[in-house]
């Protein structure tokens, strides 16, 4: 049998996987919509997530991620919409039923039981033989670099290590999909790259489908293959990490992965706008008529310091901070206008005090109207 069937009654046979390539199954999502008293956490949000991959739900705090992630797998119900794995309609089923896997900020590690013990709990419940326990254990436990702390009880491990048995325990019984509210949320920096890395290389190794919250965009770019930006409840855009870098759909989209820099002015034709500071910058073929007043919307990482002549704005140099092989500079433009973020290299980093111009490449100028619409 190629397909993992995992029954959630206890003592019910349990067909595993075989190991290898593709146990993950798609999802989709239809018009799901969740309200709590007049407030909608989720508003009819709709997505089709393929077999085998990584997808991330990205936004700020109380955008609709974990609302989502939790109808997903059965914890909240939806007021309506849908829910469908691998062609199975699991909108009203309880959340055991679903076969999903879970990770969660919060190892939820039982205590008293060593890693094995912990590891081992799902295919009990599941009724497999010892024997099969202890081979798929073992197994689960290699892959995830813990096979020498088999015998430590949680309080005995770090919490990298521990987040890793929680991941194993989810893994054990091979769910074609697994669900993870920010897994890495408690650990540190060198960790979280740590495991990242691992998650990946696992989610790879088995096909698996993996849907991720996160609200750090740094982490949803590592690891998506796509990802869903969230805000009041609804997806601004589920895209690339590429495209949602350089063709973001809505300011919030552009601001939230680059912290871009918006300039207002106006349309002078398709392909120029008249910045309020004066100059023109070329941009993107955009549908905002002449005369529209917009913003032009550049990533930091896409703009260059040149000539003041040669600039589409003018400005003098505020700071210049190194981060390892790059500079962040600050630029006060001539006349009005709030502060423009550049990213570059070290090796070009003007001087603060500097009369400088700035460029961009027309591709990488995005345009939107006040009202948040992208061209
Ligand atoms: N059980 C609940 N009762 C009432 N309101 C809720 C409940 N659960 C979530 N909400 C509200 O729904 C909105 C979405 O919450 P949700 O937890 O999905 O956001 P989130 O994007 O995951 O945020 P965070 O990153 O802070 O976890 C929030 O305004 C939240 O206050």
């Amino acid at each position: 049998m190629s397909e993992l069937h995992v029954m959630s009654e206890r003592k019910s046979p349990l067909v595993l996987a075989p190991d290898g390539i593709g146990i993950g199954k798609s999802l989709s999502v239809t018009k799901v919509r969740k309200t709590y008293g007049t407030m909608t956490a989720v508003d009819e949000v709709s997505m089709e997530i393929g077999a085998g991959e990584f997808v991330t739900f990205l936004g700020s705090s109380g955008s609709g991620k974990t609302t989502t992630l939790m109808m997903i797998a059965g914890f909240v119900e939806p007021d309506s919409g849908s829910i469908v794995v691998g062609g199975r309609d699991v909108t009203r089923l309880a959340p055991q039923k679903r076969g999903l896997g879970f990770v969660f900020q919060q190892y939820l590690l039982f205590p008293h039981m060593t890693v094995s013990e912990n590891v081992a709990f799902p295919l009990e419940l599941r009724g497999l033989s010892k024997q099969d326990i202890r081979n798929r254990v073992g197994e689960t436990l290699e892959m995830a670099g813990l096979s020498r702390f088999a015998r430590r009880r949680p309080r005995e491990l770090s919490g990298g290590q521990q987040q890793r048995v929680a991941l194993c325990r989810a893994l054990v019984y091979r769910p074609p999909v697994i669900l993870m509210d920010e897994p890495l949320g408690a650990l540190d920096k060198k960790l979280r790259d740590q495991l990242q890395t691992e998650i990946k290389r696992i989610q790879r190794e088995l096909g698996l489908t993996v849907i991720y919250v996160t609200h750090d965009q740094e982490e949803a770019l590592v690891l998506s293959d796509r990802i869903a930006v969230m805000r009041d409840g609804r997806i601004d855009q589920f895209d690339t990490p590429q495209e949602l870098f350089e063709r973001p759909r809505t300011p919030f989209v552009a601001d939230f992965l680059g912290a871009a820099n918006f300039l207002p002015g106006t349309v002078e034709s398709d392909g120029a706008v008249r910045l309020d500071t004066g100059g023109v910058v070329r941009t993107r073929r955009h549908d905002h008529a002449a005369g529209a007043r917009v913003q032009a919307a550049v990533q930091p990482g896409r703009l260059a310091v040149c000539a003041p002549e040669d600039g589409f704005c003018t400005g003098i140099v505020e700071t210049v901070t190194y981060v390892g092989t790059l500079v962040r500079v600050t630029i006060r433009p001539d006349g009005a206008g709030s502060t423009i973020r550049l990213e570059i290299p070290a090796g070009r980093a003007p001087l603060m005090g500097d009369r400088v111009g700035l460029t961009a490449d027309p591709d990488d100028v995005s345009v939107f109207d006040a009202a948040g619409t992208g061209g």
